[in-house]
């Protein structure tokens, strides 16, 4: 697990001395994606910009979250493939073997959970850093306090002229249920950190983090059961999404309960965890995940001094990311998507809002996501449910990915759909799914198309190259105009798409 440094001083000065506040131009609270990209730009532009962060400078996304979901991802993605190959290619057989995706993740994704290469790269550009848990003590006015295990805790105080970022992230959350608090169940961080497969593993919630886990440990051996309160996987995208990823799933040879309540939970070394579900038995594994959301972390940030009530639920910005006056906020704590490149797109509006320079301000129009599922379910803008409760006039075309010349080429590890959702009286889309192999390379295209109001009809007079999977959005393209309004998936393979 992480080998947290608080309290260390290795990384430029340590601020002002307990009592005496040392100026400088920018405090950012929280060094993951959005902290690191603001305080490492600022501090390249010259600016006086301390970073505090409590455990690792980069936070979440590389060392439990994006990059090593991603080495596993991959790993299993290539036992499948090798699992394709009788059929199509000959023999492979095919031994999984958890330990080379350990030793990814350990050596070369996390370099053991160490961020000294992460430390230096902002002390490079100029920036101080200052390990510890900071928290507003009044406008502009921040407090850090380093040290932990019992050492001494030391407290260094900051007034920021400029300005104050808070990048503080999110937290995992895990929902009421009765003695979850008392179980040793894994979060995303224990997930990561395994260094091998378990024999059995329960999974709590069908969202991004449940699934991507899920089919990742059931290709390499582990027996796993999904279990989501929704009627569906992947509940906030569109259901032909949910449908299809709990069919390849189950493909995978994981079971999935959804529209399913676990009443109370419990361990022994003896039983293992055992979910008691409402009206429907219990479900058993040595391993338990929660994966059921996570939380903007604001408890303790001292918010209040700002006038902002910490139990709000995010922190909600503006367009350019203010919070309040000299107070800008970016990234999960925001609540306008958890993603990496969310946190990014925000640190830049940020950093240019700081520096007083002019740019575009924040448009979520086309906010692109991805959950690296085999397929790959990535989608941007609105899903059609979301389009209709706006109130758009829609027309929805689908293609079904197995029926384009390049899936049908593909064979095994086809599945997969595109579906448009076009606002018909502009002539736009405004919501996209690319579901399939490669899904989250074939959004590109949609993603520009949705942020651009590109009319449908430049879309159809494009020529798209055969045979690719990004062609099946002329298949959709057609869809969406032969029927005027049609949520009927084509079932039929055109000759030429
Ligand atoms: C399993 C998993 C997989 C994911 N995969 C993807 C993916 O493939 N693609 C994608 O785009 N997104 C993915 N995400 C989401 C992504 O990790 C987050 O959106 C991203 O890390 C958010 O960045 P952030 O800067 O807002 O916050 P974080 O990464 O959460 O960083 C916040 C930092 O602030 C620090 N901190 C908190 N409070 C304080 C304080 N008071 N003082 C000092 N420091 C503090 C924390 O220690 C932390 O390091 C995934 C998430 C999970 C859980
Ligand atoms: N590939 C990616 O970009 C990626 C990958 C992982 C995570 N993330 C981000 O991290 C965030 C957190 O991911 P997540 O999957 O934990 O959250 P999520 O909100 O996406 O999904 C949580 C799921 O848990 C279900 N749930 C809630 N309470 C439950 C209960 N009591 N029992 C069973 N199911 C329950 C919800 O209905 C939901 O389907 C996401 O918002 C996502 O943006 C992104």
């Amino acid at each position: 697990m992480a080998r947290t440094r608080t309290g260390e001083g290795r990384a430029g000065a340590e601020g002002g001395a307990a009592g005496a506040a040392e100026e400088v131009d920018v405090v950012v609270l929280g060094m993951g994606p959005g902290g690191e990209e603001v305080a490492g730009r600022l501090a390249s532009a010259g600016l006086d910009v301390v970073g505090v962060e409590a455990e690792l400078l980069g936070g979440e996304c590389p060392y439990w979250a994006c990059v090593p979901t991603k080495m596993m991802v991959r790993g299993a993605d290539l036992l499948a493939e090798a699992r394709r190959v009788r059929g199509m290619a000959g023999l492979a057989q095919v031994e999984p073997d958890w330990s080379p995706v350990a030793s990814r993740i350990r050596d070369e994704a996390t370099t053991d959970w160490d961020d000294a290469a992460a430390v230096e790269r902002f002390t490079g550009k100029g920036g101080r850093f200052v390990r510890g848990r900071g928290r507003f003590t009044g406008p502009g006015e921040v407090e850090v306090e380093s040290g932990e295990d019992g050492s001494a805790s030391r407290v260094s105080r900051f007034r920021a002229r400029r300005g104050v970022v808070v990048a503080t992230g999110s937290a995992p959350w895990a929902p009421p249920v009765d003695g979850l608090d008392r179980v040793p169940y894994w979060t995303n961080r224990q997930a990561v950190s395994a260094t091998e497969a378990p024999p059995s593993l329960l999974v709590l919630g069908g969202g991004a983090v449940g699934l991507e886990m899920a089919q990742a440990f059931a290709r390499f051996g582990t027996l796993v059961t999904v279990v989501e309160t929704s009627r569906r996987l992947l509940s906030a995208e569109e259901p032909e999404s949910g449908e299809l990823v709990e069919r390849v799933l189950k493909a995978d040879g994981v079971t999935v309960w959804t529209h399913t309540t676990v009443k109370s939970a419990r361990y022994s070394d003896a039983e293992g965890f055992v979910l008691d579900l409402e009206g429907d038995g219990e479900l058993r594994a040595r391993r338990l995940l929660v994966a059921t959301g996570r939380r903007p972390r604001l408890a303790g940030l001292g918010l209040e001094h700002l006038g902002i009530d910490p139990a709000s639920g995010s922190l909600r910005v503006d367009e350019r990311m203010r919070a309040a006056p000299d107070v800008w906020a970016v990234g999960d704590v925001t609540g306008e998507g958890a993603f990496t490149h969310m946190a990014m797109y925000q640190a830049d509006i940020a950093v240019r809002s700081i520096l007083g320079e002019k740019g575009p301000e924040a448009d979520y129009r086309a906010v692109p996501r991805v959950t690296f599922t085999d397929p790959e379910i990535a989608a941007v803008g609105l899903t059609e449910d979301l389009a209709r409760e706006r109130g758009l006039r829609l027309r929805t075309g689908t293609a079904q990915v197995p029926a384009t010349s390049r899936g049908w080429i593909h064979g095994t590890g086809n599945e997969g759909f595109l579906k448009l959702v076009e606002d018909a009286d502009r002539g736009v889309l405004v919501g996209a799914t690319a579901a399939g192999p490669a899904g989250g390379e074939i959004l590109y295209g949609l993603a520009v198309a949705v942020r651009a109001s590109l009319p449908v009809a430049t879309l159809r007079e494009m020529i798209y190259a055969y045979p690719t999977f990004h062609r099946g959005v002329l298949d959709a393209l057609n869809a969406l105009q032969a029927a005027g309004h049609t949520d009927e998936p084509r079932t039929k393979r055109s000759r030429w798409t």
